[in-house]
């Protein structure tokens, strides 16, 4: 099946054809998310679910060999996340409608430059609105408290609130952070693949706490949202 990588648009297939068709490959960071999303799909054979391992270097060169092996029309990075104050609760899920990689640049005394000011490439990569704007939708439909908005992803988990702010003021907007969706997201666009984010919010982005991550309901939630994601993703 064809589908356009930057607005993700199915237009003009058949709903029967992209039902049949349509294959689906998921990456997480660790077991208990893949195992999480299984769960949820309950073993349907359109979509593939891989431990792809922590951070965007291990993210990006799992997808890329999984993409080299398979034939897949969307791509799906998955897991828990931190969430951002006042955007994502504990507990609740979040969709990208950008895949962000907040610390890609250089530090300079007037503050960070991104890639992007840089002029080497971009740390942004764009979720297909439709896409972002369907699942999204089948979330709430399905009960599912859900935000949509930009996740970055970062090398150090944030462990400061002065980190937290800083990133807020980056990225204005941020929902969320976690640390594969941009490695994940430049392998699918290599291969001309659009790409999803969802996030299942184990704990809040600012001052460390590890013990108080609650990474049993996270990864509940990540089992619900991919239950809709056989619904939606067809
Ligand atoms: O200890 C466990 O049982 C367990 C089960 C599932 C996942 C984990 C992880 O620690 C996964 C690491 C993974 O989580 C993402 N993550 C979660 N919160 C944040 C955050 O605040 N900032 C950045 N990343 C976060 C991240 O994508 C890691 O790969 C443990």
């Amino acid at each position: 099946m064809k589908m356009d990588p930057q607005t993700g648009s199915l237009e003009g297939i058949g709903h029967e054809r992209r039902k049949a068709d349509m294959r689906v490959l998921v990456m997480t960071a660790v077991p208990a998310e893949r195992d999480a999303v299984l769960r949820g799909l309950r073993g349907d054979r359109r979509f593939d679910v891989l431990a792809g391992g922590v951070g965007a270097a291990a993210a990006a060169a799992s997808t890329a060999r999984a993409l080299a092996v398979g034939q897949y029309d969307l791509v799906v990075s998955a897991g828990i996340g931190g969430g951002f104050t006042g955007r994502a609760e504990v507990g609740s899920l979040v969709v990208a409608n950008e895949i962000i990689a907040a610390d890609l640049g250089a530090e300079t005394p007037d503050g960070f430059l991104s890639v992007d000011e840089l002029g080497f490439g971009s740390a942004r990569i764009q979720v297909p609105a439709e896409w972002a704007a369907r699942v999204t939708e089948a979330l709430r439909e399905a009960g599912l408290p859900v935000s949509t908005g930009p996740v970055l992803t970062v090398t150090t988990v944030t462990g400061t609130a002065e980190t937290a702010r800083t990133l807020g003021v980056r990225v204005p907007g941020a929902a969320a952070e976690a640390m594969e969706g941009y490695g994940v997201a430049v392998a699918a666009r290599q291969c001309g693949l659009p790409v999803l984010e969802v996030r299942a919010i184990s704990n809040p982005v600012g001052p460390r706490d590890r013990a108080s991550w609650r990474i049993a309901e996270a990864l509940n939630a990540l089992e619900a949202a991919s239950s809709v994601f056989l619904e939606v993703l067809r």
